[in-house]
């Protein structure tokens, strides 16, 4: 290990991610012989605003290869990064942002250089001997408090559900294992309770069950059944988070969410999602309640109903800081989620965590619906301490991937840090 290691060459390939897309594996070597490799997610309901994921077009693999950008990384940003240190990340990052030149990384591509600022990362801590989590986040980390999507809807299932996500929390927990024990008991029961109720339980993509069910009600309460017959109080030992991704059903022209059926009206929407709450206490979290085109009426949600349950702002801030600036002065939400390969850079990514605590935000670091077998985001999630992670339901190996990762972290750290505790959440005595 030599901290005086620079950067020898970058160099990266397609790989496929978890619904068999092309997708960008970036290598970074050192002088020292160290390799650095990391591998970038995918979104199928993206916000307009993320940045440019460069996708090749025409009908290679559908048109959906990622020649482009691993030409990228193979020429212009080998040739910008050769003999600069990995050991400063913002750097690195600002390097391939200048390179690229655009607002939103749209000529060298967001999954290009996020795929070599990954690896830059991980090349830093192999260098050093360091875990990945411990080289980004120090002294100061925390295991997260984990959500777990177990019924999919919307852009990710082929089902009549138009909610895209049914996730489920661990409140009490004595350790990060105990916690996931809890979720897969659940998770186990609620197959058990979809199949007595005559539904199938095929599995969505992000690992979830994907019945064929209409209702946003009928989904929940199959969640309230399970938890209950695993021996949980639902909202005391297990809570329930909702991703409306509502931008999906959104209608901006006419300025309506076509929902259930419904031509909801803001106002009506909002009605709905206090109805929702008051029929089932134990959802504690809800993200994207209003579209990314509504800021208006998701600021007045936020004023109205900040304080019985927690917003994120997923698709309405792309993680990127400056949007996420206007939202924090707009009173929009109250929690944000962070997407590495929304922003495409470890740096700006880091700096929007910032921006969410330094406002008093709580941060729900995300996977992305097309995965690949890198933990990476378990990682993050400890180094930003005090945060959330949602990263999929139980089965599928890309999304427990991260959850593995998380109990080897557990047992590494033996005991030295904290499992974060939901807000408001009593600590498990
Ligand atoms: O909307 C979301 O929060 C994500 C992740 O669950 O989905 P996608 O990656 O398809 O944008
Ligand atoms: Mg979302």
């Amino acid at each position: 290990m030599a901290k005086s290691a620079v950067i020898e060459s970058v160099k990266a390939r397609e790989v496929f991610d978890s619904r068999g897309n092309p997708t960008v594996e970036a290598d970074v070597i050192l002088t020292d012989g160290t390799l650095g490799r990391a591998s970038v997610p995918s979104g199928a309901s993206t916000g307009e605003l993320e940045a440019t994921e460069l996708r090749d077009g025409g009908n290679r693999v559908e048109g959906k290869g990622v020649s482009k950008a691993v030409n990228n990384v193979n020429t212009e940003i080998n040739d910008a990064l050769k003999g600069v240190s990995p050991f400063n990340q913002a750097e690195i990052d600002q390097i391939m942002i200048d390179l690229d030149g655009t607002p939103n990384k749209a000529r060298l591509g967001a999954n290009a250089i996020l795929g070599v600022s990954m690896a830059t990362a991980r090349a830093a801590a192999n260098a050093l001997g360091t875990p990945l989590y411990r080289y980004l986040g120090g002294v100061n980390i925390e295991l997260p408090q984990t959500f777990h999507n177990v019924i999919n809807g919307g852009a990710h299932a082929d089902n009549g559900i138009d909610f895209q996500e049914f996730m489920i929390t661990p409140l009490k927990k004595t350790s990060f294992r105990d916690g996931l024990e809890k979720i897969a008991n659940t998770y186990h029961t609620l197959k058990k309770v979809l199949e007595d109720a005559g539904f199938q339980t095929g599995l969505g993509d992000e690992g979830g069950f994907a019945p064929d069910m209409k209702s946003t009600t009928e989904a929940v309460e199959m969640l309230y059944k399970a938890i209950e017959q695993a021996g949980y109080k639902p909202g005391i030992d297990i809570g329930i988070a909702l991703d409306a991704a509502s931008s999906e059903f959104y209608d901006k022209d006419a300025k309506k969410y076509n929902f259930e059926g419904h031509s909801f009206n803001a106002d009506e929407m909002a009605n709905y999602y206090k109805d929702l709450k008051k029929k089932f206490p134990a959802i504690i979290s809800m993200e994207d309640p209003f579209s990314e085109d509504d800021w208006e009426n998701f600021a007045k949600f936020t004023k109205d109903f900040g304080d019985q349950v927690q917003l994120v702002g997923d698709d309405i801030f792309v993680t990127n800081p400056s949007i996420f600036r206007k939202g924090i002065k707009a009173g929009v939400a109250n929690s944000i989620l962070i997407k590495l390969n929304q922003i495409g850079s470890v740096s700006e990514t880091i700096e929007a965590i910032r921006l969410a605590k330094k406002n008093g935000y709580t941060t729900m670091i995300s996977h992305r619906s097309g995965e690949t077998e890198d933990p990476f985001v378990a990682d993050f999630a400890v180094a930003v301490s005090g945060g959330q992670l949602k990263a999929g339901a139980m089965a599928r190996s890309e999304r427990i991937a991260k959850y593995n990762e998380l109990l080897r972290i557990e047992e590494e750290l033996n005991g030295q840090a904290s499992v974060a505790q939901f807000p408001n959440d009593v600590d498990a005595d």
